[in-house]
C-alpha cells in the first residue's frame, strides 16, 4: 500500500463535555461495557486504508486509555498524547505526531461513522485536496439576533451540517492550524483553518447516524443504534 493509500488519524478525545454534565467525560461513558472512544477507534482500527491513529486525551486520562487499548486489541494506536483547552489545540497536538502524507481528523465521540463513509472521505482528498463528511440539514435555519428576532433565513439547499471525519495534506493542515494560532482564530472545526488559506474542501454526503454525543439525550439515541447494530450482526 503506498503513501497516498496510507492515511493517518487523529482521534480527539481531550474535552471536557460540559454540554453532557455527567461527571465522568462522555467520552469515557460506556455504550455496551466498553467506552465510547474504543467504540470509535475500534472502526478506523480495522480499516486496511488506516496505517497509525495518534488519540488524544487528558493527560490525566492517557493510562487509562492506554489499558483499554491493550484489553480491547486495538493495533495502530500509535501514540496518545495530552490534549489542550481548545479542540483546535488539540488537533494540532495529534497532528505533530503523524507521519503519513494524508490525514483524517475525527471526533472521539462520533462512534457510529461508517467504514464506506470515511473511505469515500479520504478518496475524495485525494482528489480535490481537501474533504469532509456532512450531511444536508433537515431544518429551516434562522439568523437570529440577541435580543431573539429573526434576522433572516438562508437558502436551505446550500446547507450542510458538518461532521468528521475531515481528510486533508498533512502540510495544509499543519499549516493552517499553525496560521490560525498565530492570527489569534479559533474554529470549530478543522476546514474553517484550511478554507481561510484559501483552499478549496469538497464535501462528501455522509450519514445522518454519525451524530456527535453531546447532550444526555444523545446517549439515548446510541443505546438504540447499538442495538441495532447488533441486531444486524445477528
Ligand atoms: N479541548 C478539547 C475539546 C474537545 N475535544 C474533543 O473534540 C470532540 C468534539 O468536541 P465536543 O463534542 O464539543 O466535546 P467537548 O468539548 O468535550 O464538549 P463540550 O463542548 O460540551 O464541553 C470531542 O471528541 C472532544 O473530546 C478535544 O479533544 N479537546
Ligand atoms: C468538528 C465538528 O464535530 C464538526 O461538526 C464540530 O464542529 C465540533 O464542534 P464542538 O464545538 O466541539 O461541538
Amino acid at each position: 500500500m503506498d503513501n497516498q493509500n496510507s492515511v493517518g488519524v487523529v482521534v480527539v478525545s481531550a474535552g471536557k463535555g460540559s454540554r453532557m454534565g455527567t461527571r465522568e467525560s462522555k467520552q469515557y461513558l460506556l455504550m455496551d461495557d466498553k467506552p465510547i472512544v474504543i467504540h470509535t477507534l475500534e472502526v478506523f482500527d480495522r480499516m486496511p486504508l488506516v496505517r497509525e491513529i495518534v488519540l488524544v486525551t487528558g493527560a490525566e486520562d492517557i493510562e487509562r486509555c492506554a489499558g483499554w487499548i491493550d484489553r480491547y486489541g486495538l493495533r495502530k494506536v500509535a501514540k496518545i498524547v495530552p490534549g489542550g483547552k481548545e479542540r483546535q489545540q488539540s488537533v494540532y497536538k495529534g497532528l505533530l505526531e503523524i507521519s503519513t502524507e494524508w490525514v483524517m481528523v475525527h471526533d472521539g465521540v462520533r462512534p457510529f461513522v461508517e467504514p464506506e463513509r470515511i473511505e469515500a472521505c479520504h478518496q475524495k482528498a485525494l482528489l480535490t485536496g481537501a474533504a469532509v463528511l456532512a450531511v444536508p440539514v433537515k431544518d429551516t435555519i434562522k439568523w437570529v439576533s440577541g435580543s431573539g428576532m429573526i434576522e433572516g433565513t438562508p437558502d436551505r439547499r446550500s446547507l450542510w451540517a458538518i461532521h468528521t471525519p475531515q481528510a486533508f495534506r498533512l502540510s495544509d493542515l499543519k499549516k493552517a492550524h499553525e496560521l490560525a494560532e498565530a492570527d489569534g482564530f479559533v474554529g470549530t472545526d478543522d476546514s474553517m483553518l484550511v478554507e481561510r488559506m484559501g483552499i478549496p474542501v469538497a464535501v462528501v454526503e455522509g450519514s445522518y447516524t454519525n451524530i456527535k454525543i453531546t447532550t444526555p439525550e444523545d446517549l439515548e439515541y446510541a443505546a438504540f443504534m447499538l442495538k441495532r447494530r447488533g441486531e444486524k450482526s445477528r
